[in-house]
């Protein structure tokens, strides 16, 4: 039976070529001949060849061994996973000493005995696969590597909530987990939609393979395929190693694209067709990558109003929302208020060694409070009291006084009309950005975190707005 794997061989001599195609046929699914070594370059470019067979000699009479040396150093810096075997009728012991020391695995003589031949080419095979392994391994945990000090968690919180709203959310995330369907998850910022989708990979057959990240909204068109599809070396001026996608990083897990709203349409086709065809190519590659992943992207735009606006594809959205989880804001769910702020206090009271409580009052006002920017506020606000409060209780004008609208809850929700020139949320959205940059003197963190945002989504409304 023949095994998978793809050979090249190359020599000057078409009787020698025809003798290696017969033999290797028999044994082997790809075998690919060549008489001119200036062919090896597009060959291993355009199909994937994991041992080559090369001649020793190709100028008529040439002994020396020099340009079959040549030929195997460019074809191991073209792609170093290859293996190469050398052959050369004229064997001695130096030049195959020296072929093996210059990246060569083995050296044949010719006339070679067939079975002689099977030999070193089955090794070679099992050399290549090993080295195929290693780099893949490699890559892939140089990619995992930046992926994780690319995520925008530092610590993972428990995904709690207790209102209705959130056991159904929960409970949707039990029964969509057991099977591969696409998730889109919806909300406002700060929801806990991340959360959910670690939720959803944690719940899921493929948990224990990674959950890999990517915030559509932080990459520039120009490196989107690369970052989702990989690239290889030399494929654009930056390229300076092969790059493995998150892609192919997520395979056998979970892939997590969030704030996919913000993704133009150039690249929408692109995502479709990758889901579509479940097949990635790298930047640069020409061959495609099979990957077997679970999607679940999250947005906080509404995509059914995007699609009818034209700003996202309606086909896309078809593909990705075959169950979606819409996590409501946390004024919609004030059951839920009580639970995270007493989760949030004894984490921040441990991190900074304090003891601290919170009175029913202080709670209640806490209920009230609309929280614009969802659990995110909430977290930040109860870690300020925490570090600012100097009672054993937690004095709750340390959240007041630095979250503007927690002032007076109720002026807030019965907020008279008059106030407002405008309800155009875009505007409105742009003054508050610009004041909390003001407020804040132009320091993007801490005006992102008086929002409610993350940094990735306040540097997008900056752009945005011009500021
Ligand atoms: N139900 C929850 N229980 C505990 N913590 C939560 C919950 N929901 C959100 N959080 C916390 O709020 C913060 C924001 O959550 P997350 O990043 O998941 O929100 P998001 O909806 O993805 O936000 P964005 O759209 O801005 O990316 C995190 O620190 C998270 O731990």
């Amino acid at each position: 039976m023949k095994q998978a794997g793809s050979i090249l061989v190359v020599d000057d001599n078409p009787d020698i070529l025809i003798a290696a195609r017969l033999l290797l046929k028999q044994h082997y699914q790809v075998v690919k001949t060549t008489d001119n070594p200036f062919d090896i370059e597009g060959i291993i470019k355009s199909h994937t060849i994991e041992v080559i067979l090369l001649d020793m000699n190709f100028t008529q009479d040439a002994i020396s061994g020099k340009e079959g040396f040549y030929w195997l150093k460019k074809i191991i810096a073209q792609d170093p996973r290859i293996v190469v075997l050398l052959m050369t009728a004229y064997s001695d012991i130096q030049l195959a000493v020296d072929a093996i020391k210059a990246g060569a695995s083995d050296f044949i003589a010719k006339p070679w005995q067939n079975e002689q031949l099977l030999g070193a080419v089955t090794a070679a095979f099992a050399h290549a696969q090993d080295k195929q392994k290693v780099d893949k391994l490699t890559r892939q945990t140089q990619g995992l590597n930046q992926a994780l000090s690319q995520s925008k968690k530092s610590a993972t919180f428990d995904f709690l909530g207790q209102s209705a709203a959130m056991q159904q959310v929960f409970s949707t995330i039990q029964k969509a987990a057991q099977t591969d369907a696409n998730i889109l998850i919806c909300g406002e910022s700060g929801t806990g939609k991340e959360l959910a989708a670690q939720a959803i990979h944690q719940a899921s057959l493929r948990h224990e393979n990674p959950l890999i990240s990517l915030d559509m909204g932080a990459i520039s068109g120009n490196i989107f395929e690369s970052e989702l599809f990989g690239h290889k070396k030399g494929a654009f001026t930056d390229a300076k190693t092969d790059k493995v996608g998150r892609f192919e990083l997520a395979h056998g897990g979970s892939l997590f694209l969030d704030e996919l709203g913000n993704l133009p349409l150039a690249q929408q086709a692109t995502l479709l067709a990758a889901l579509q065809n479940r097949q990635v190519t790298p930047v640069g590659g020409t061959k495609p990558i099979d990957v077997d992943i679970r999607l679940i992207c999250a947005t906080n735009d509404n995509l059914t109003d995007a699609v009818n606006e034209e700003r996202f594809r309606q086909d896309l959205l078809y593909r990705i929302n075959t169950i979606e989880i819409r996590i409501p804001p946390l004024r919609e769910r004030i059951d839920d208020i009580p639970l995270l702020v007493n989760y949030y206090l004894k984490h921040y009271a441990q991190k900074y060694k304090r003891e601290l409580s919170i009175n029913a009052s202080d709670m209640d006002a806490l209920c009230q409070y609309p929280w614009p920017g969802n659990v995110r506020e909430l977290a930040h606000a109860i870690e300020r009291a925490v570090i600012l409060s100097d009672a054993d209780t937690l004095d709750i004008g340390t959240v007041v006084g630095q979250t503007p609208k927690l002032e007076s809850p109720q002026a807030n929700t019965s907020q008279s009309t008059t106030e407002y020139d405008t309800f155009d949320l875009e505007i409105l959205e742009r003054r508050a950005v610009h004041a909390a940059l003001k407020h804040y003197q132009g320091n993007v963190s801490h005006a992102a975190k008086a929002l409610g945002l993350t940094r990735g989504a306040m540097y997008r409304r900056l752009e945005k707005y011009d500021l």
